[in-house]
């Protein structure tokens, strides 16, 4: 299977109204893994569908190139047509015909291709199996839930075979409860059609627990690609840190030579203005730093700090603490605190942005 590469990928719309001026994606560059699963992330209007767009050959790139393998798909010049890649996009809205059942939407592409018979037969019940609804092969789109209609998109995704799968917020109209069943399918439709998969989303959650690699996007540009679990431990720059995970990021001066993971003497010393084995700590440069909810404890032996709110979250209750200098924090804990009180806390790490 070839590889996606977006090479200095660029696309200026040309508006220039109030508070906008940049492209709305600028100079992306990104060798997508072969058969991964990457999350596009990044808040509202930060380019993610423009990107998505322009892999399916929707948009034109204004600079810029998208490879797939040795076939350029499309530059400022040339686009190849969305019909002569092979990929598929599962849109939003499901885009399912209302007047076609559930086998024959999923058949749909196939008839577009010409291929009929016990052909057509045997992958149109061999992608309803994969997502479990074998038995809605011939009921119409308005008798099935809003789960149900995605799983239908899927289907007919996976029935193309394709090289690529294009998904922009598939799941943004379920709700939480379905969300999470949906994961499963995700999950088993990657791991079924070894097609390289790309899956826009603002929920952070959902692209750490689905993605092989998560893209973080702002203001048009990419800012970070990593794994998941690289990608959460690690961050760059602030924009990532607080857009991955829960945490707080708090300004502490820290000495030039402290390096990027930080530890609780050093954090401690930093926030008293004191002298660590790294040199004085509270007289350096400010620096951002990521302090992570399950690094924070209740600790006989740590900082006072005070707890602004305790909200009770089932299996535990989530801190909002103040430390001394008054910037805050938040933690976890099994026990529940009253606001207002003092109760000494340790940091157990830190990671400088
Ligand atoms: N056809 C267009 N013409 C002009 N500007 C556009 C067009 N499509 C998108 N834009 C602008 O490009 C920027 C990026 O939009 P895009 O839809 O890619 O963002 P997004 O990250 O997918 O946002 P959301 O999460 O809200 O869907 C926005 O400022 C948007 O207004």
């Amino acid at each position: 299977m070839a590889q996606l590469i977006l090479n200095h990928l660029t696309k200026d719309f040309g508006a220039k109204g109030p508070g906008e001026g940049g492209p709305a994606v600028s100079d992306v560059s990104l060798t997508l893994r072969k058969q991964g699963f990457l999350a596009l992330l990044g808040p509202s209007g930060c380019g993610k569908t423009t990107v998505l767009r322009m892999i399916a050959g929707f948009e034109q790139p204004t600079d810029g190139s998208i490879e797939f393998g040795e076939c350029r798909l499309s530059d400022a010049v040339r686009v190849l047509p969305p019909e002569k890649r092979n990929m598929a996009m599962v849109f939003q809205s499901y885009a399912l015909w209302p007047h076609m059942t559930v086998a024959e939407n999923v058949g749909y592409p196939l008839k577009v291709r010409r291929i009929s018979g016990e052909a057509w037969r045997s992958r149109v019940a061999e992608a309803l199996s994969l997502v479990r609804l074998t038995a809605y092969a011939d009921r119409r789109p308005s008798a099935l839930s809003g789960g149900q209609r995605q799983r239908v998109a899927l289907a007919r995704c996976l029935v193309q075979q394709p090289d690529i799968v294009l998904l922009d917020e598939p799941l943004a109209n379920l709700d939480q409860h379905l969300r999470k069943a949906m994961e499963e399918t995700f999950r088993a439709f990657h791991e079924r059609s070894s097609a390289t998969m790309i899956y826009v989303t603002h929920d952070q959650a959902e692209a750490m627990a689905l993605a092989t690699d998560v893209a973080v996007m702002s203001e048009g540009k990419l800012l970070q690609v990593a794994p998941p679990a690289d990608i959460y431990a690690r961050p760059e720059g602030r924009v990532v840190g607080s857009l991955i995970g829960r945490g707080a990021i708090v300004r502490l001066r820290l000495p030039e030579k402290a390096g990027r993971q930080l530890d609780w003497p050093l954090l401690q010393a930093a926030l008293a203005g004191r002298r660590s084995g790294h040199g004085h700590a509270g007289e350096g440069p400010l620096s951002d730093v990521l302090i992570r909810p399950e690094q924070v404890h209740p600790d006989s032996g740590g900082m006072p700090m005070r707890v602004l709110s305790s909200v009770f979250e089932g299996e535990r209750s989530a801190l909002t603490l103040a430390l001394p200098d008054g910037q805050s924090l938040k933690a976890y804990s099994n026990k529940a605190f009253c606001h207002g009180t003092e109760v000494p806390f340790v940091i157990s790490g830190g990671w400088r942005l």
